[in-house]
């Protein structure tokens, strides 16, 4: 309530969830004397104001209960005062008497309604919630910086073997049709070894904890794999030329391109939407293809394997000569059945928790 008998200074006033600003338009202030009482605030001194060089005060009651401490500063052109609010909530105006004191109006400069200020709150929060996980990532783990360095050169290396693979392929396949088919293995089977080898390091970084991959889908993929390449691919010679190659190759290096530059913009946390939605999706067709060819190719080597007698288990004279590997291909072909059962399970779980995760993100 201002005293009429007095004089008063211009007051500007302006709110945020948990506190109310004031700013009194006094130049060069001296013997202030600002306190509060019973919710009301009460300002006293010497300055110059709209009536030129005087004392000036006032009073204002306000709207909610507010904190008994206020917080002033004077600067040559003003007083600013804050004062802390009790309870964080949108005051629907400043003091409790409905009609606004002739001396007060809104401070443009600072002024926000609820929603502009509800947003400046949340993006506060947010930032004071990321700093608090960077800080404690940081303090849990303080090799974070050389794991995420090493898991970035492990994809990088894997992607360009990889490319390399598929680039070449599709450029024979372009001059050569067909015909490029029979000697894919000849031609790319040196560093597909080499990434296939290096992919052993996939089983061993979930049990080292490096990444939230499951030990046990990741075991699945790389074994599945190295059994076709090494087992029937590299020890049969036979093999070595039949057009399956060609596709399992493909197939193989064509998830690869995505899914490696996924994970290296994973380990500088970064995100590529598409890229991500690819990585999440080209498997649905991919995986089963994938595992139709690698079966061809195991039921293609079956006989090779009758004839050969190569890796087949000696049995008791009784018993016969050996036992063909071919038997154990047949328990191996249920086997990847299964193993494409279990992966195709879990890259869709994978596929819900990412898109779930990032929905949850946009709201
Ligand atoms: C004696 C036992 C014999 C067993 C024989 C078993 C035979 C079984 C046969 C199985 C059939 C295999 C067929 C297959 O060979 C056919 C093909 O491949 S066809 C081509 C299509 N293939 C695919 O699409 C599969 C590609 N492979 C994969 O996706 C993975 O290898 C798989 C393990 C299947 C799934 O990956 P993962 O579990 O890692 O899921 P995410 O990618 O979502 O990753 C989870 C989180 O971990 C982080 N991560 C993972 N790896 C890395 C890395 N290298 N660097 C950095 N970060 C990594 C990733 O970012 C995720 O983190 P966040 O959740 O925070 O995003």
């Amino acid at each position: 309530m201002s005293n009429t008998q007095t004089l008063t200074p211009h007051v500007y006033w302006a709110q945020r969830h948990g506190d109310v600003q004031l700013r009194v338009d006094l130049c060069d202030a001296e013997n202030l004397d600002i306190s509060l009482q019973e919710n009301t605030l009460h300002f006293k001194a010497q300055g110059h104001g709209a009536r030129g060089d005087n004392e000036y005060q006032f009073t204002l009651e306000f709207l909610e209960p507010v904190l008994p401490k206020v917080l002033h500063k004077s600067t040559q052109r003003q007083v600013n005062i804050k004062v802390l609010k009790k309870e964080e909530v949108w005051w629907s105006r400043l003091t409790r008497q409905e009609k606004k004191p002739l001396f007060l109006a809104p401070d443009f400069d600072r002024w926000q309604d609820e929603s502009d200020a509800e947003k400046e709150l949340h993006e506060k929060e947010e930032k004071r919630i990321n700093k608090i996980s960077v800080e404690t990532r940081i303090r849990k783990d303080p090799y974070l910086g050389l794991k995420k360095g090493y898991l970035f050169m492990y994809n990088l290396v894997q992607f360009l073997g990889f490319s390399w693979i598929f680039v070449n392929m599709t450029v024979r396949l372009f001059i050569l049709g067909q015909d490029s088919f029979y000697d894919t293995f000849h031609t790319t089977a040196d560093m597909m070894y080499f990434c296939q080898m290096m992919a052993v390091i996939e089983i061993i970084n979930p049990l080292l904890g490096l990444v939230k991959t499951g030990f046990f889908p990741a075991m699945l993929q790389v074994t599945g794999r190295n059994v076709i390449l090494f087992v029937i691919l590299g020890s049969l010679e036979q093999m070595q030329s039949k057009s399956v190659v060609f596709f399992v190759f493909y197939l193989w290096s064509t998830i690869e391109i995505f899914r490696y530059p996924f994970y290296m913009l994973a380990c500088i946390d970064t995100e590529w939407k598409l890229l991500t939605w690819v990585r999440y999706t080209i498997w649905i067709p991919l995986y089963p293809l994938g595992v139709v060819a690698e079966a061809v190719a195991v039921i293609q080597a079956m006989p090779i394997f009758d004839e050969t007698r190569l890796y087949s288990l000696p049995l008791p004279k009784a018993l016969g000569q050996s036992l063909s590997f071919s038997y154990t291909l047949q328990v191996y072909l249920i086997i990847m059945f299964l193993g494409l059962f279990v992966n195709f399970r879990h890259l869709y779980k994978q596929r819900k928790r990412r898109f779930r995760s990032r929905k949850r993100k946009a709201i």
